[in-house]
């Protein structure tokens, strides 16, 4: 019995009237008229404890329908074992050869290991030998036995439900569940009478029902509850919007199935669906979730299924099981009729959530139908709004206002970056009805967010456009001889452009050659300073080994003889000015310490090329608009780290489209890091020989390349 069992729905016998056969004779007492129930005040009928009577089974009232099957315990043990009698016999006739030839030949241990899948064998199979009926007991209901099948045409898993007993006028039903087909809703496949079963095949769904999972998950967070209320509602959406409507009759969260891998929420149990026409009489349900209108005889609408949709809300947001309070279907029915609501609402903390559910709890007439609790504000998606196309001058664009989930068309429309604004025309978009007054404001957000994503066109651009506009609007309307002048001056500025294109460009050339010149004379300053330090070296340890020498110490000797050689004072003078003119300077000591410092830690191969470049570029003395020119030139050849630039090999560098400049500040930084035993200057410049990769301001002073 699945869990469900403990709320069982209960189908009320408001006529009165006996309908049951004699298969009911051994249980009848495990429930009572609701008529007779609530007349005795709280009185279960004699034979019934108030336990038994939670446990009530179906009873379907329609005077002509045949009652529905029941589940006693010692009923349902007699069924099984007819049914593994029967089973045993269809095995060996003809199971063994309509799946994979296996031996059928245990079947009672197959039966026992019904739910093992190891042991899934085909025990029986559909009269047209499309679907095969496997031992693996999917779970049993108060109507139903399912089992895992498999549909041999298409190769998948199926469910197989089968009834005791069921109308034999289904013709019709069977027809329309046939015909709905809903993402959220469970698949009906096929259905035939055999022997005394009613079969039907429908959609395997793994997880189990929502209810289940709600004591799995102990309390679904919202985000949950959104998306599975999405789901239910879409399914009604559907079920409702059919002609005439489908109604369901008995949504609660054991009749909604869950497949965990996708999250994907669908409503099962479509066997008490009936088409609508006009208002019904039928009174079938789970007590818990019939809107009071069920319990009478003026008819009802889909809206019952609004109301149970309520409780299913109720129940996801508090874990709780409505009207848990209640002992009997029949302190429900008293509730219900007073007005009464579940005590666990009074639990609910979010007012949104509430007031969806006391909209679907509340009279029939105001109940909101599912589309619209979908677009209630707290299950609504907010609508994604997307840039379609754009000129290149990115003046006209096409958006479009997508509505995710909904079953809203989307939205596109042209938007002019000159003279719209959002603002304006999401305005016109509500007012023509097109936008809901709601999304006003996270449209307009979404349309300014893009329109500041795009790069806004600069004011030479604008200018440019601008004239181009006006010669292709006015061009019909103006003399030739204008027109010629206009074009005239067009040129001459396209000259004068590129006249200064062209200067720029020499400069650039010029400027190139002085860092080259002052790379080289930068190169003779440390070969100078290197010789100096090995001079000046050796002569302090002469010095210091010579007993000779007299007057202080060796050191300071030394020292004072230096600025009379040539050679040691010429290189600092030439390094400083080296470092005054070389464009690579930082502006603070601070900062050139830090950048220096930062430079010295190796890059790894895996560094992100945007770091290495910025730095360099840091380094360079050039902007971060360069730094951002040469990141993107890099990575439109997939260079995205520095072990992708470190693996170019020379050709390859010239195909980057990087000016010479770019190319070499980017090699040396690159070479540098990979010298190893040498020390940076403060502009970014190696000096080999200190022994240690330490930056130049913690190096020892006679290593410094500036002057002392
Ligand atoms: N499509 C399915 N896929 C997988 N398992 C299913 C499917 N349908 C039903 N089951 C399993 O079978 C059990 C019984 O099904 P269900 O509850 O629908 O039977 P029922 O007789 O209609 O019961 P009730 O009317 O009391 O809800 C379910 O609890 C579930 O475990």
């Amino acid at each position: 019995m699945s869990e469900s069992s403990q709320h069982q729905h209960v189908s009320f016998d408001i006529s009165g009237g006996s309908t049951h056969d004699d298969e009911l004779n051994g249980y009848r007492n495990y429930y009572a008229p609701l008529s007779q129930t609530i007349n005795s005040d709280h009185q279960t009928s004699p034979s019934t404890s108030p336990d038994s009577e939670r446990d009530i089974h179906h009873v379907i009232s329609q005077p002509q329908q045949p009652p529905p099957l029941q589940s006693s315990s010692s009923y349902y043990a007699q069924q099984q074992q007819q049914q593994q009698q029967q089973q045993q016999s269809a095995l060996n006739k003809n199971a063994v050869d309509q799946y994979g030839g296996l031996s059928m030949s245990h079947t009672n241990e197959i039966i026992d290991q019904s739910k093992s899948h190891d042991a899934e064998q085909v025990v029986e199979s559909s009269e047209n030998k499309r679907y095969v009926r496997l031992n693996t007991l999917l779970g049993k209901g108060a109507y139903k036995i399912v089992y895992k099948a498999i549909d041999r045409e298409e190769g998948y898993e199926v469910a197989w439900n089968t009834m005791q007993s069921a109308p034999k006028d289904l013709e019709h039903e069977i027809d329309i569940l046939k015909s709905v087909r809903h993402p959220n809703i469970i698949a009906f496949h096929d259905a035939w009478y055999q022997k005394n079963e009613f079969v039907f095949i429908t959609e395997l769904m793994t997880s189990g029902t929502l209810r289940e999972y709600i004591r799995k998950l102990s309390l679904p967070n919202n985000k949950i509850v959104k998306r599975w209320s999405r789901q239910i509602l879409k399914g009604l959406v559907y079920l409702h919007g059919y002609n005439p409507p489908i109604i369901h009759r008995d949504i609660k969260c054991d009749n909604i199935f869950i497949n965990g891998a996708h999250g994907e929420v669908k409503i099962g149990d479509m066997g008490t669906a009936e088409m609508k026409m006009g208002k019904k009489y039928t009174i079938i349900g789970t007590p818990e979730f019939m809107a009071p209108e069920m319990y009478e005889e003026q008819g009802y609408s889909e809206k019952v299924d609004i109301y149970a949709f309520g409780m299913c809300l109720l129940e996801m947001a508090t874990g709780e099981y409505p009207y848990g309070e209640c002992r009997n279907p029949a302190q429900v029915y008293k509730k219900v009729s007073a007005g009464v609501k579940p005590a666990c609402l009074t639990t609910i903390q979010n007012p949104e959530v509430l007031s969806i559910i006391e909209n679907c709890l509340g009279p029939e007439e105001s109940r909101l139908s599912a589309q619209e609790i979908l677009e209630h504000t707290f299950l609504a998606v907010e609508p994604d709004v997307v840039l379609l196309a754009a000129d290149p001058t990115h003046v006209h664009l096409t958006l479009q206002v997508v509505f995710k989930g909904l079953d809203k068309l989307s939205v596109k429309f042209d938007f002019n970056g000159e003279t719209d604004t959002a603002e304006q025309v999401v305005r016109e978009m509500i007012e023509e009805q097109v936008l809901p007054e709601r999304y006003q404001h996270h449209i307009t957000k979404e349309i300014n967010r893009i329109l500041r994503d795009l790069d806004k066109p600069t004011e030479p651009e604008k200018e440019a456009h601008a004239r181009h506009s006006i010669w292709r609007r006015d061009t019909d309307a103006r003399p030739e001889s204008e027109v010629q002048s206009e074009l005239e001056s067009v040129r001459m500025e396209l000259d004068r452009v590129t006249e200064h294109a062209r200067e720029i460009e020499s400069k650039c050339d010029g400027f190139e050659g002085l860092a080259r010149n002052a790379e080289s004379r930068y190169r003779e300053a440390m070969r100078n300073l290197r010789e100096l330090q090995e001079r000046h070296k050796i002569e302090l340890e002469a010095a210091k080994s010579s007993p000779t020498t007299g007057h202080g110490s060796p050191f300071e000797d030394q020292q004072q003889q230096m600025p009379t050689n040539n050679i040691s004072t010429s290189p600092p003078i030439e390094v400083e000015k080296l470092e005054r003119d070389t464009p690579i300077e930082m502006n603070s000591p601070s900062a050139r310490d830090a950048l220096v410092s930062h430079i010295l830690e190796e890059y790894s191969d895996d560094t992100d090329i945007e770091v290495f470049v910025q730095d360099c570029a840091r380094a360079s003395h050039r902007n971060a608009d360069k730094a951002h020119e040469w990141i993107k030139k890099l990575q439109n050849q997939d260079i995205m780290t520095v072990g992708d630039l470190r693996d170019l090999h020379d050709e390859d560098w010239a195909g980057i489209g990087l000016t010479v400049f770019a190319l070499r500040a980017l090699k040396n930084m690159l070479k540098g890091k990979k010298l190893a035993g040498q020390n940076i200057t403060t502009s970014g410049a190696y000096i080999s020989g200190t022994g240690t990769n330490t930056p130049a301001s913690s190096a020892p002073p006679s290593a410094r390349l500036t002057p002392p």
